[in-house]
């Protein structure tokens, strides 16, 4: 018998029920009690759902109030001190403020600094570790909810972040080196995998994603001492997973490590299926990640039943189990409620209720049960509608792409020409605010979006709403004082999404939700077609807003990669031909915002760094089509006009040398939870353009005030050109309230005129 094993399944719930609870826990309107009941629902829901869906190997603890990392970390006491006694007294109060931050009852704690989980638009918590650190099991989570499961009738298999990759994806915060900590923490992890044992536990699933990364011979010594030490203790058996991408040079060792199973993407890399059948020893147990995890269309059963088939002639389907490629976290729940969508395009998707099933017709039809061949026949027909469906190839698109050249990516002067010519037009003091576009999307903004949506609020009524959203915002920034106005963004509902709705070959769906962070989600487009732009996306209320001010207005556009990497992108072409079909509708939209008077456009990238490939071998050839793409989007304009980007959650010393190649003016970036650390290889490489490292976290509601932010411009100036240095928070607004944006603001622009007083001092 073929088995069926899940790695993950999102836990936001359909409706984003987690959401809503956690942010009425947060806002005092639900009590904790009320908060763990939905959540405890919403886990049994999936369990069930993952088991009527066809499911043989449910997951647990893969749920999250906030994050599996945080959770993790929590649970093995890696808390700093300044959250402790707040953890003390009360566990989840000291849980959120890690996450969150907190300022209220005499504490005043920065959250832990947020970065991309690997390749995707998920974020984690990185955990402060520091030398000397201890560990402890502190929290049973994942006992509980295994028990919790089996109370229930569901026998699960436990997910645990191992213990390497949790130790790689830490942050120690003295420079030490966190591998040396790996004595300490394997007798906590070695205590937790015993409880579950005793509790019952047949087999836990230890996720090292760390396997697919480029790793050092220190890494693999700390791979062979973790769960070399892990195989000594009366413990489930343990299925290691490995996913998004391929183990490549780490396959010798993660086949050697002495565990049970070993699960590998087969997704992402195919290719590595008859090295793993090489080098995997007898008698393990191998999970076979066919169907794709990362996206949402329905896949190739008949590729993947070939892959099966081949392990199963090498090894014996006993020891098999067919899986997603990795947790599922990354796609939506069910496709079935989507009606909406046009064509035939809901039949194309699966999510992750629909991947659930498919593995169930691959394991039937590895099986040879009777009615795996007519699922499979439908699979086939479903997949040559859309091979075949005009809506998704449009041939004057490929013409346009065809016909890029040099000269498409190139601006028509260098920097230094350009600065001048802006300066003289922009007119700027040194150290100019500015923000990085969004205000609070407030519930009444989303209200009235939603009422619009519903036909309850007419599209007069909701523009005029839109406008006094728009005019309340720029005479807060003008009062402020703030030099480089933005428009607010009142009428996008995400960056992304805002776009897809917009552009020929975007779908968008209605509960298509993936978690982003905490309680927040997006909705990514679905880009299922060749993208072109029928009409202006933007003109209108950029323009509308620029006439309500001399002060210049930036134009707010997203840009080509960002567009791509954070939408579900058609697997039927290289990702980077429809990167430039959505570069060159973006420029298209660039240069009427210029025709129309805007003098400043920025262009976020946010996602640029997050898209680089897990492999330092493929990086060159996607940071070539990234550059161009924006650069294309980009390069169509007058010298005098202002092109900026911004991008956060960035590493920036890997890539530093294409966000120059970017030849944007200027670039506000992430900078202030790691503060300032960011700007090292900016300065490193000597950025010659103009750069707004951020000075506080939008990320938090903690207000900063002027001293620490103009504390953290110090800290800029000494290393950078006072010419150089724009002031900026460190992201959009959209999630922080009204009072605490005004306060915050209003602290920035007296930080800058602070150093704009001490600028004219020193000269
Ligand atoms: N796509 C994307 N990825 C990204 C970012 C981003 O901005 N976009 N930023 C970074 C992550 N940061 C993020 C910051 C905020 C949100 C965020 O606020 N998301 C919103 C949803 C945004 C959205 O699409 N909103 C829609 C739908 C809003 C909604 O919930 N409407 C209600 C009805 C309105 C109401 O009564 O509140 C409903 O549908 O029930 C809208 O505004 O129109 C949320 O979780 O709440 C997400 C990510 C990195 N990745
Ligand atoms: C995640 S980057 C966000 C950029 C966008 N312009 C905003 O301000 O929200
Ligand atoms: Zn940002």
């Amino acid at each position: 018998m073929s088995i069926v094993g899940n790695l993950g399944f999102p836990r936001i719930g359909a409706r984003r029920e987690l959401k809503r609870a956690l942010e009425a826990f947060w806002s005092g309107e639900e009590t904790s009690e009320q908060l763990q009941s939905t959540a405890r629902e919403l886990r049994s829901q999936h369990w069930q759902l993952q088991r009527a869906a066809g499911a043989d190997v449910v997951p647990s603890n893969d749920f999250s109030l906030y994050d599996q990392v945080l959770d993790t970390a929590f649970a093995v006491d890696a808390i700093p001190d300044r959250y402790r006694a707040l953890a003390d007294a009360d566990p989840l109060a000291g849980y959120f403020a890690l996450a969150r931050g907190v300022q209220n009852n005499g504490f005043d704690l920065h959250a832990l600094e947020m970065t991309k989980w690997f390749d995707t638009n998920y974020h984690y918590l990185v955990p402060e570790l520091q030398r000397d650190q201890a560990f402890r099991l502190r929290d049973h989570k994942p006992l509980r909810e295994y028990l919790e499961a089996r109370a229930l009738g569901v026998e699960t298999r436990p997910v645990l972040l191992g213990p390497v990759s949790f130790l790689l994806l830490s942050k120690a915060v003295d420079g030490s080196d966190r591998l040396a900590l790996l004595d300490r923490l394997l007798p906590v992890y070695a205590e937790l995998l015993e409880t579950l044992k005793v509790a019952g536990a047949q087999w836990v699933q230890i996720d090292e994603p760390c396997l697919v990364l480029d790793l050092d011979d220190d890494d693999h010594a700390a791979y062979r001492k973790a769960y070399a030490a892990l195989a000594q203790v009366a413990r489930p058996q343990v299925l290691l997973a490995s996913y998004f991408g391929a183990l490549g040079g780490n396959l010798a060792l993660a086949a050697e490590l002495p565990v049970d199973g070993l699960h590998v993407d087969l997704v992402r890399a195919p290719d590595q299926l008859d090295d793993v059948l090489d080098a995997l020893p007898e008698g393990r147990t191998l999970s076979l990640g066919v169907v794709d995890g990362r996206n949402v269309w329905r896949g190739d059963l008949d590729r993947a039943l070939a892959l099966a088939t081949r392990a199963a002639e090498r090894r014996g389907s006993g020891s098999l189990q067919l899986a997603p490629s990795c947790s599922l976290l990354h796609v939506p729940v069910d496709a079935s409620t989507e009606k909406a969508l046009p064509g035939k395009l809901q039949s194309w998707l699966a999510f992750a209720r629909q991947k659930i099933e498919e593995l169930r017709v691959l394991a039937d039809a590895l099986d040879g049960a009777p009615d795996a061949p007519a699922a499979l026949d439908q699979a086939r027909a479903r997949l040559q509608t859309r091979r075949q469906s005009d809506k998704v190839h449009r041939p004057q698109v490929a013409a346009r792409v065809a016909a890029i050249d040099a000269a498409t990516a190139t601006r028509a002067s260098a920097y230094p020409q350009r600065s001048v010519v802006q300066a003289q037009r922009l007119n700027l003091p040194v150290f100019p605010t500015t923000t990085i576009g969004s205000f609070p999307q407030t519930r009444d903004v989303r209200e009235a979006r939603a009422r619009n949506k519903a036909s309850k609020l007419s599209q007069a009524a909701y523009d005029d709403f839109l406008a006094a959203e728009t005019t309340k915002c720029v005479r807060l920034q003008e009062a402020i004082g703030i030099d480089v106005l933005v428009h607010g963004e009142f009428e996008r509902n995400d960056m992304v999404e805002y776009f897809g709705e917009q552009l020929d070959g975007f779908a968008f769906t209605r509960n298509g939700w993936v978690q982003s962070y905490g309680s927040r989600c997006v909705k990514p487009p679905i880009i299922f077609g060749d993208v072109q732009r029928p009409a202006p996306m933007t003109v209108y209320w950029s323009t509308y807003a620029q006439s309500l001010t001399h002060k210049p207005m930036k134009g707010m556009l997203t840009g080509p990669v960002t567009v791509l990497q954070w939408s579900f992108v058609r697997d039927d072409q290289p990702r980077a031909q429809t990167c430039r079909q959505i570069a060159l509708a973006l420029r298209d939209e660039v240069l009427d915002l210029e025709a129309a008077g805007i003098g400043v456009i920025q262009i976020d990238e946010p996602a640029l760094r997050e898209g680089l490939p897990l492999q330092r071998s493929d990086w060159q050839a996607y940071l070539d089509w990234a550059v161009e793409c924006f650069r294309i989007a980009a390069a169509g304009v007058a010298d005098a006009t202002q092109i900026h980007t911004h991008m956060c959650y960035s590493e920036f010393n890997d890539i530093i040398e294409s966000v120059a190649a970017m030849d944007a003016d200027v670039i506000s970036i992430e900078t202030s939870r790691s503060r300032m650390e960011l700007l090292d290889a900016f300065v490193k490489f000597r950025y010659p353009n103009q750069i707004g490292p951020g000075v506080y976290d939008i990320h938090s509601p903690r207000v900063p005030d002027a001293n620490e932010m103009t504390t953290l411009l110090h800290k800029a100036v000494a290393v950078l050109d006072p010419a150089q240095v724009w002031v900026n928070p460190d992201c959009g607004l959209k999630t922080r309230g009204w009072p605490e944006t005004q306060a915050a603001l209003e602290a920035m622009v007296e930080a800058a005129r602070r150093l704009r007083a001490a600028n004219v001092e020193a000269a």
